[in-house]
């Protein structure tokens, strides 16, 4: 797993790293590994170092400092470097002279003589120009959108981009943009990723992200989320082994669908059938038309005459009525580890009462979407996805699973895992359905339901992702839409995928 921190947690290291190594010390290091990264990516795009150029946009405070440090650095290689001073008279002074030794130029975004958008002819010659841009316009102390001046420049930079720490304009806490913000295609951060780098729009505007080691491990506490690594998935996902047979594996029940809307009951049973090797029971009224796609599923008419199970899935396609809330009872009464998806989640919300069937030691997973979880909180979302899902999960002591193209999963006890597919392929109608079936196959085989939702939720956008490109694990290749069911089959090809990460 890797660790995320929050920006308050890294200046809190980052204090006690001073006490030891000296502040100039730190910043230098990781000065060197933005310059050791521009250096590569320059290489890569152009060829070579010398003489190549690079502008630098450099801000108030520390963040510049890093950008005119590693642009002394890069002087030094051959490189033709221009720093664009958004603030020139609280540049880092140091930064600022070391760059200037080196033979660096400095100019003022804002020039002699700004056009009228307030641009320099200097500094907007110097962005125009530059093979590679590093921005060091702000950092860990963003607040809010970015002012108009580098905002403007920020528009104008067409070049590969490395941001040093975090992206510019993306809220360090929530990864949200309100306005232009760069893109980088790499990101060289130090100490710990940050919120911002695994959450919505700041993940993908982060590029490839590149953690440098600055001492500061030592120094940080429990990190604030966890970002799981494909590997460990693969490693933890159920398997037969050698004396299990379909009943030590885990059997699942599936309560979803109606007769009417039967699909909802075909995808969740199918991806419990695709998940794990257990077996899968279904209990509702579309049976007949899941025994039809899926004959090796058990298929009852009611809940009442399921039979045992370990885990159960509950809720897509059940209806806000009177029956839906009377499977839902049934299943909560059972004692059983459940996944309530769907229609379950408006109708815990419709009627609080179906809290008190629950026996408050039997593990509950909740998996909504936006409009699904303001029902369920009795307020919007809102920008901070993981704060809401956190205090979600508190109140009704429950493991939420926050839907979005970056899934939050919040345990009870305030752990939060974070799933950044990077892509949208997902977002498909009876996609949630595949999901919840893959959770309660997992919850039906003993996986702790936190680390359940977690790994269903990368399978499951990995899944997407093979899917919408026929298979293909090259980031080059070409996507398709494609709906849940070819997600569904691709369940398996993402399952081996996890696992072969696992055997390295
Ligand atoms: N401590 C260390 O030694 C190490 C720190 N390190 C580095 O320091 C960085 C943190 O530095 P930091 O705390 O100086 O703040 P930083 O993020 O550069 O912001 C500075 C100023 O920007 C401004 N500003 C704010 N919002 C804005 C906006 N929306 N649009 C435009 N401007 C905005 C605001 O200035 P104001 O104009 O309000 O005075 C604010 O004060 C960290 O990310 C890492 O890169 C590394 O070198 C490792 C060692
Ligand atoms: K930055």
């Amino acid at each position: 797993m890797h660790g995320v921190w929050t920006p308050d947690q890294i200046r809190a290291a980052e204090q006690q790293l001073f006490a030891e190594t000296p502040e100039p010390v730190v910043m230098r290091r990781a000065a060197y590994a933005v310059a050791v990264h521009t250096a590569r990516v320059l290489t890569d795009i152009t060829g070579g170092v010398s003489g190549r150029r690079v502008a630098l946009l450099v801000g108030a405070g520390n963040n510049g400092g890093d950008a005119l440090w590693a642009g002394a650095f890069l002087r030094r290689r051959g490189v033709g470097v221009t720093a664009v001073l958004l603030a020139p008279e609280k540049a880092h002074a140091a930064g600022l002279a070391a760059l200037r030794r080196a033979g660096g130029r400095a100019v003022s975004a804002e020039g002699p003589s700004p056009d009228t958008s307030g641009i320099g002819a200097d500094a907007a010659d110097a962005v125009e120009r530059a093979d590679v841009v590093v921005d060091g316009i702000v950092g860990l102390s963003a607040r809010g959108a970015l002012r108009p001046t580098a905002a403007e420049l920020v528009r104008r930079v067409v070049v590969p981009g490395i941001a040093v720490a975090l992206p510019s304009g993306v809220d360090p806490m929530t990864g949200a943009v309100d306005g232009p913000a760069v893109s980088a295609d790499l990101t060289v951060t130090f100490g710990g990723r940050k919120p911002c780098h695994v959450l919505g729009e700041g993940a993908v505007r982060s590029g490839e992200l590149e953690v440098v080691d600055i001492g500061l491990d030592d120094h940080l506490p429990d990190p604030e989320l966890h970002v799981l690594q494909p590997a460990e998935i693969g490693a933890a996902w159920p398997v037969p082994g050698p004396t299990d047979d379909k009943y030590t594996q885990g059997v699942i029940g599936v309560a979803a669908g109606s007769a009417t809307y039967p699909g909802a009951a075909v995808l969740a049973s199918g991806a419990a059938v695709q998940a794990t090797a257990g077996m899968v029971r279904y209990a509702g009224p579309a049976a007949d038309v899941v025994r039809s796609h899926w004959p090796e599923v058990v298929a009852t008419g009611s809940v009442r005459d399921a039979g045992k199970v370990q885990a159960w899935a509950v809720g897509p396609g059940i209806g806000l009525g009177a029956s839906g809330r009377d499977v839902l009872q049934h299943v909560l009464e059972s004692g059983r580890p459940v996944c309530a998806d769907a229609d379950s989640i408006t109708l815990f919300a419709n009627d609080p009462t179906l809290w008190d069937a629950r026996d408050p030691d039997t593990p509950l997973v909740l998996t909504p979407h936006a409009g699904e979880f303001a029902r369920l909180a009795g307020h919007e979302l809102g920008a901070d996805r993981v704060e809401a899902a956190r205090e979600v999960a508190a109140r009704f002591d429950a493991v939420v699973l926050l839907k979005g193209n970056t899934t939050i999963v919040a345990a009870p006890d305030g752990r939060v895992l974070v799933n950044d597919a990077q892509h949208s392929w997902p977002a498909t109608a009876g996609s949630g359905d595949v999901l919840t079936g893959l959770i309660g196959a997992l919850l039906a085989s003993g996986v702790e339901p936190w680390l359940a939702c977690g790994y269903a939720a990368h399978v499951h956008s990995l899944a997407a992702d093979l899917a919408a490109h026929a298979g293909s694990v090259d980031p080059a290749a070409v996507g398709a839409p494609i709906g849940a069911s070819a997600l569904l089959e691709a369940v398996p090809m993402a399952i081996r995928e996890v696992r072969r990460a696992a055997l390295g």
